[in-house]
């Protein structure tokens, strides 16, 4: 897929399966996510991989604790599952703001950098999502993730294989519906 189609036709996914990228091509991802704009060089971003065995389900039983923890109920408790269970491999991005420049502008990169790792994984041909939920603002996910206090969990990449193919259609969007030309 060239990539002013990839650009122009890229959907999220949340029926996502197993084989998940391998070791090469998680790395051109991180790769990819590494290379947006980033005023001073900041690097204003840190990711958590969680891809092992043993990483899943740590990330499950702080959904989970973050869920019964809160008091969030029975339903929550259910979406936590759903979420640990999600995807083979899932990227948390963190943006992480250091000193120089204005933090709105580190949030910004941090963001390109999720966006980033949705292309380059499906550049690869894996599907995937990004979710944030309830799930981001949570003390427990924040404290397992060491979270400093002025980092914030911007998002979840879910990353997998397609389940199903994705029926979402390109989105032909109405550009000049908000676009002025001057
Ligand atoms: C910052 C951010 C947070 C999001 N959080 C969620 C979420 O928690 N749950 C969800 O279903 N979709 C969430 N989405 C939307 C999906 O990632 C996706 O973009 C949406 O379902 C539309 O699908 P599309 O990407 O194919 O257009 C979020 C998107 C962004 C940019």
């Amino acid at each position: 897929m060239d990539t002013l189609e990839l650009l122009t036709t890229r959907r999220s996914n949340k029926s996502l399966r197993a084989p998940a990228p391998d070791e090469l091509q998680l790395d051109s991802i991180l790769q990819a996510a590494s290379q947006v704009p980033d005023h001073g060089n900041l690097t204003p971003w840190r990711f958590i991989v969680i891809q092992s065995e043993a990483g899943k389900q740590r990330f499950q039983a702080a959904l989970r604790e973050t869920a019964i923890t809160l008091n969030m109920g029975e339903k929550t408790l259910a979406k936590a599952e759903r979420v640990g269970n999600f995807a083979p491999l899932t990227i948390a991005v963190i943006a992480s703001p250091k000193e120089g420049k204005p933090e709105w502008e580190q949030h910004m990169s941090a963001a390109c950098a999720a966006y980033a790792i949705q292309l380059a994984a499906q550049a690869q041909g894996f599907d995937n999502v990004w979710i944030t939920g309830l799930w981001v603002n949570s003390p427990v996910l924040q404290r397992e993730f060491e979270c400093g206090e002025q980092e914030k969990i911007i998002g979840l990449i879910m990353i997998g294989t397609a389940d199903k193919p994705n029926p979402a259609e390109p989105k032909n969007t109405d550009v000049e519906a908000f676009t002025t030309h001057w």
